[in-house]
């Protein structure tokens, strides 16, 4: 555990005790913080029942430096941090103000969108089998449970959350249902007083509830993780459900006592695999922390997959969320991938005019250069972003992203940089195509070897589905390419160039829809910016150097850099959307978009460097790439313009480009 005199700050106002816990039937609110004078009586409303800061709009009202407060508690306690402690970790979570009024709307009722009680159950087999997501709350007895459920449904006083000063007062688990959004369940609680079935009744259901998507662990904030709390937390951890922990009551904490249990449960929760690193600061009484909670809901509860979000409209379509904003409905989204997928495959058949069975053959028979980039792409990278990750000591969920960039196979774009940096297509092409298959086994591997310092090995999953699906759309086309340039060589030429042109420009598309598409996910910390502009550059250049060193040629040396740099981001994207929650999401959704966009940086800037020098040089890179295209018994004249040149530009005397005219006979 941190000395914490070493992360507090002194304050006139940080008392030495560090609890004053109330216990049973003690509600007064003794707490140092600004907003805790309100109370709930004094801010009933008259008519309906409910809380007079029940909506955000009301609290809005308030003046700025109470508003923050009840928006975000942490900023309360900052000022008391030692300036050597970082905040961050309790700050991960900072939606902006119109994604917190926005997720009003998922709590408040309305004729289409009912907020109720739905029914009981005492154990699994008697719980209700509903269709929509669940979130449940568990925590010792007395911890406030129930009291913070009415908080978050307190836009609709009607619905009963029986709530007591007696420990152990809430006996079943109790279901409410949230519109067709999702249901929550109140847990009985565990320690002091706790139903005698309490075991069999909870253990089962975190265990085998199957939609279950998200289970807040509460802590009393006055008397921090118990040992009760540890053992709920190791359940959560061994059911691998993911988890949030809340900490509550935070209006009768000093911020001594609630500081001390903060980083203490940070400690803790930072060798967590499926807990959220922030926990949760909430007051049910002065409404604390209660919007910034409502609006996890919005992000929680389409969960597994927020790209597929139970109600795009109601729940997520603020700027701040991972789902694309309302205009990319259901048919833009359809018809955006209907278009990528016929653009790849043309801009795949125009690569594949540059490509010959034989040579491409020649390169599976006789595969140097093929276990080189396999050496690279899973051997050098994982370990680069295994290496990265210590180096920046990013947070573990950051890290595994990295890791899963590290182990994607190559990406389509790979072979189209290859042809403008006069690489070797056969090469590259069979390269991606290998490196795709061997993605299937390598990639669970380098997985394991890599991650299982952080998560169990199948937590991640890789859908195999869509590499197969990468590994057809890029053979399929780039077979069809190869055949008709057999058979109408010259058209075939005019492809090639119309295609690498379009290629260029559609990466760059993707690349900027993408950046634009997800705006809302840039927000990341500064290590995955710098990671994510280091990590391509590294990859081009020790790819380069690992094939200069055992002798390649000098084209084949850039497409190993290229194939070992570059990475199916797009994978990446797919693989974390499987497997992480929406929160964790939030923290590493951005990296492979910013992967994808350094690493067209990078080789752009490669592709421009070469360029220049090919024009200035007439003649000199290819002489020297010349050297060794030898492995196959092709004439020698014509090794020099097979793979030196791949044909679309080459320098005149003048050193002009044009389409070059003996191309023809290739
Ligand atoms: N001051 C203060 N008191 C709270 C807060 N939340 C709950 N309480 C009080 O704590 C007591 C227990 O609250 P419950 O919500 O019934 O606790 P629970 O976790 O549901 O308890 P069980 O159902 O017995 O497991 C009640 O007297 C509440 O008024 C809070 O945020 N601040
Ligand atoms: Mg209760």
């Amino acid at each position: 555990m941190k000395d914490e005199s070493s992360v507090i700050r002194p304050s006139p106002d940080t008392p030495s005790s560090s609890s004053d816990e109330g216990g049973p039937g003690r509600e007064t609110v003794v707490s140092d913080l600004s907003v805790a004078y309100y109370s709930v009586t004094s801010f009933a409303h008259p008519k309906t029942g409910a809380h007079k800061l029940a909506s955000f709009q009301q609290a809005s009202l308030l003046p700025e430096r109470k508003l923050q407060g009840l928006l975000f508690p942490f900023t309360e306690l900052e000022p008391y941090l030692a300036k050597t402690a970082t905040s961050g970790q309790f700050q991960l979570f900072q939606p902006s103000v119109e994604d917190i009024a926005r997720a009003e709307k998922l709590f408040s009722p309305s004729a289409s969108h009912m907020i109720d009680y739905h029914t009981s159950a005492v154990r699994i087999d008697h719980a209700p089998s509903l269709p929509q997501p669940e979130v449940c709350f568990i925590g010792r007895s007395n911890v406030g449970k129930s009291s913070l459920i009415r908080a978050l449904f307190s836009l609709a006083p009607e619905v009963e959350v029986r709530v007591s000063k007696t420990p152990g007062h809430t006996k079943k688990m109790n279901f409410f249902k949230v519109g067709k959004a999702f249901t929550l369940v109140d847990m009985p609680g565990y320690g002091y007083k706790a139903p005698q079935d309490f075991v069999e009744m909870v253990e089962p259901y975190l265990d085998t509830r199957k939609n279950l998507v998200r289970t807040f662990l509460l802590v009393d904030g006055n008397v921090g993780l118990q040992k009760a709390d540890m053992v709920a937390l190791e359940m959560c951890e061994e059911f691998r459900r993911p988890y949030v922990v809340v900490v509550t009551k935070i209006d009768k904490c000093r911020q001594g006592a609630l500081l001390s249990s903060l980083l203490e449960l940070q400690e803790t929760l930072s060798k967590t695999a499926g807990c959220f690193p922030q926990p949760f600061l909430v007051s049910s009484v002065n409404f604390s922390g209660i919007y910034l909670l409502r609006t996890d809901f919005t992000f929680s509860c389409p969960l597994r997959n927020p790209f597929r979000s139970i109600s795009t409209e109601i729940l997520c379509s603020g700027t701040s969320c991972l789902v694309p904003g309302s205009d990319d409905g259901e048919v833009t989204r359809k018809s955006i991938s209907i278009f990528m997928t016929v653009m790849v495959s043309l801009v795949m058949f125009a690569m594949g005019c540059n490509v010959e069975a034989r040579k491409l053959w020649g390169h599976i028979r006789r595969p140097w250069g093929i276990a080189i980039g396999f050496l690279c792409q899973f051997g050098i990278m994982p370990f680069t972003a295994f290496a990265l990750s210590l180096a920046f000591n990013v947070l573990p969920v950051q890290a595994i992203v990295i890791i899963i960039m590290g182990c994607c196979p190559g990406g389509s774009s790979s072979n189209i940089i290859a042809y403008w940096l006069d690489g070797d297509m056969d090469l590259s092409i069979s390269m991606t195509t290998c490196s795709s298959v061997f993605a299937m086994g390598m990639m669970p591997l380098c997985l394991l070897i890599y991650t299982s310092v952080w998560i169990p090995a199948d937590t991640i999953q890789i859908p195999y589905r869509s590499i197969g699906i990468t590994l057809l759309s890029l053979l399929i086309p780039v077979g069809l390419g190869s055949l008709f340039k057999r058979n109408f060589p010259n058209v075939a030429k005019k492809m090639l160039l119309i295609g690498s042109i379009l290629g260029v420009l559609f990466i760059i598309a993707i690349t900027v829809v993408g950046a634009v598409q997800y705006q809302s996910s840039w927000t990341v910390s500064s290590s995955l910016w710098i990671i994510g502009a280091v990590y391509p550059a590294l990859g081009f250049v020790l790819g380069f150097f690992m094939a200069r060193f055992v002798g390649f040629p000098w084209h084949r040396c850039r497409t190993i850099a290229l194939e070992t740099g570059f990475q199916n981001s797009q994978l990446c994207s797919t693989i974390i959307q499987l497997s992480f929650t929406a929160e964790q999401l939030e923290l590493t959704f951005a990296f492979p978009l910013i992967y994808r966009l350094f690493q067209l940086v990078v080789a752009g800037m490669f592709v421009g460097g070469y360029q220049i020098y090919k024009r200035r040089c007439k003649g000199s890179s290819s002489e020297s790439d010349c050297q060794d295209v030898d492995d196959e018994k092709l004439p020698s004249k014509d090794k020099q313009k097979y793979a030196l040149e791949n044909g679309g530009f080459v320098c005149d005397e003048n050193g002009k480009t044009g389409v070059k005219p003996k191309i023809t006979q290739l």
